[in-house]
């Protein structure tokens, strides 16, 4: 079994309990009460290469991160930093994030939130928009193609942008044909967890220029940045390097600069 895999289980037996407790009619109800959902493709669109920041406090591959004790605090620097989104981990047990996370998060800030977890059901898109996220991640390695089209459709009828991640080539092609308009691409491979910041370069010229190019994971700083971006990256996500670093909102704010440095427009595309 992968790592994935195991992850996967592990999110359907979480998801089975809030099922019990929460009602799909409920959710729908606080769904309905949710602000409008924010565009994430317009906030990871334009000029310069935009940052998402992640709030991250463990991971399978490294364990504990940081402690985090206020998910919303870390959002707001990450927000004064520059950050064009914040991405939010809700996975509990292998990553310790929650929707009260997301929730906490929604309310501190203006910009974009993304719920970071392993969709397997439309009733955890519901919970998405319910806690106030307006963009989800879907993996296309965790889903068969029906399921991931239909999450996509699902996803994009109740306001959410999808990120639709990916790791090679042949999931560049079902993620185009399920209809994606926002592509990342995870250099971090979700099933041993080995991290290869090349995968960008490689996959990125498979997706078509009218999709949003996101570049995901061993972002170390500035100049992981500019070789993503010179790849052709209209984005990236950054997690580890901001929650272990002294000082996020700084750490954001060098990012911010490199991306908007004018020597990338050249090279970028
Ligand atoms: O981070 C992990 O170890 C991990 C393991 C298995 C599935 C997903 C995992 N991480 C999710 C992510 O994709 C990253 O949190 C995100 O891209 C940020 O990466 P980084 O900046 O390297 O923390």
């Amino acid at each position: 079994m992968s790592v994935l895999d195991e992850i996967i289980d592990g999110v359907r037996a979480d998801l089975a309990e809030r099922q019990a407790r929460v009602t799909l009619d409920e959710l729908k109800e606080r769904a309905a009460k949710a602000h409008a959902a924010k565009d994430g493709v317009a906030a990871l669109k334009g000029d310069g290469v935009k940052v998402i920041c992640e709030v991250k406090r463990s991971s399978p591959s490294k364990g504990a991160l940081a402690a985090i004790a206020d998910p919303a605090g870390l959002a707001a620097d990450y927000e004064a930093g520059g950050a064009a989104v914040i991405s939010v981990l809700t996975e509990q047990r292998r990553f310790g994030g929650s929707l009260a996370d997301l929730e906490a998060v929604r309310a501190r800030v203006d910009i974009p939130v993304l719920r970071k977890d392993f969709i397997v059901t439309s009733y955890q898109l519901w919970e998405a928009r319910a806690y106030g996220a307006d963009l989800a991640l879907l993996i296309v390695a965790a889903l068969d193609q029906p399921a991931l089209e239909s999450l996509i459709e699902r996803a994009v009828s109740i306001g959410l942008t999808p990120l639709v991640e990916v790791h090679d080539e042949d999931e560049v092609e079902r993620a185009v044909d399920a209809g994606a308009k926002v592509i990342g691409v995870n250099a971090r491979n979700l099933k041993t967890l080995e991290v290869d910041r090349g995968t960008f370069e490689r996959v990125a010229p498979e997706i078509p220029d009218t999709i949003v190019k996101v570049a995901e994971s061993g972002v170390r700083g500035p100049h992981d940045l500019i070789a993503y971006a010179n790849a052709g990256a209209d984005a990236v996500l950054v997690g580890e390097s901001l929650v272990t670093g002294r000082d996020p909102k700084a750490a954001v704010a060098d990012l911010v600069a490199a991306g908007e440095h004018p020597a990338l427009r050249h090279g970028r595309g």
